[in-house]
């Protein structure tokens, strides 16, 4: 593996009794890369992600990590602990990781723009600022990779911008295997787009997205990738 290779997913396979989900599913991720996984709703996108983190067994295939191996993971829901506050979600998170200090707690809450929010419960955000304590908690381990898996799905249009966004400033220089089955999210995210193909999926193509960031959604350029990745769904 090259110094600047931060992952390798090669050939992963995996049934769930007679339903072929991933049928060789093979990309690479570099360090400090983000790279968007983009395919039709049931096509195993889910699956991959948790075959990453080690929580699902692959069939067949494997996965390789240089150096480091701490995950991160966000959820499509935020799955935050409802009796504890914005701080003790994210101290929770830190604890599990052997880290005790009120300090780290406030900068991450001030990388993830929740500054006055410490003492709110879940029940009292809006989904947005929920989603950002779940990506709070995930940053928490300082992860060498960060798994996410459509964590903007369930936000209005507007909000949802607004996160992409703030997302690319918060992860920068960071590692991010990114779920989605918005096109127009993983172009304005993405380094890379891996298009998966329906189940049993494979890879499709892998669309290099080299538009400078932040990107305009209405440049030519933008429109341009967004079809390229609309016409790699549709073979
Ligand atoms: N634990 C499980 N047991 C049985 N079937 C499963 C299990 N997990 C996932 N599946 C099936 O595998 C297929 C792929 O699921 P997965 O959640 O990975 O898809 P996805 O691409 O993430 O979908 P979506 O975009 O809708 O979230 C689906 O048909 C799903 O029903």
């Amino acid at each position: 593996m090259g110094d600047a290779v931060a992952l390798i997913v090669e050939g992963l396979k995996k049934s769930y009794g007679n339903l072929r989900v991933l049928d060789g599913v093979t990309f690479s991720v570099e360090k400090g890369e983000f790279v968007c996984l983009i395919g039709e709703s049931g096509c195993g996108k889910t699956t991959i992600l948790k075959i990453i983190a080690g929580l699902e067994k692959p069939d067949g295939g494997r996965v390789e990590f240089a150096g480091g191996a701490r995950m991160g993971f966000v959820f499509q829901d935020d799955r935050l602990l409802p009796w504890k506050t914005v701080y003790g979600n994210i101290l929770f998170a830190l604890r599990a990781s052997g880290i005790e200090d009120g300090g780290v707690v406030r900068e991450i809450i001030d990388a993830v723009g929740l500054r006055g929010f410490e003492n709110y419960y879940p029940k009292q955000l809006s989904g947005g600022m929920r989603q950002r304590v779940g990506i709070a908690r995930a940053l928490a381990v300082n992860p060498d990779l960060l798994l996410m898996d459509e964590p903007f799905a369930s936000l209005d249009a507007r909000t949802r911008e607004r996160m992409q966004e703030e997302l690319l400033r918060i992860v920068e220089g960071k590692t991010v295997v990114f779920v989605t089955h918005s096109i127009d999210e993983a172009v304005y995210l993405a380094d890379r787009v891996v298009v998966l193909s329906p189940r049993p999926s494979r890879v499709l193509r892998i669309v290099e997205v080299d538009i400078e960031k932040p990107r305009d959604r209405n440049s030519e350029e933008f429109i341009e990738k967004r079809k390229e990745i609309y016409s790699a769904l549709k073979p």
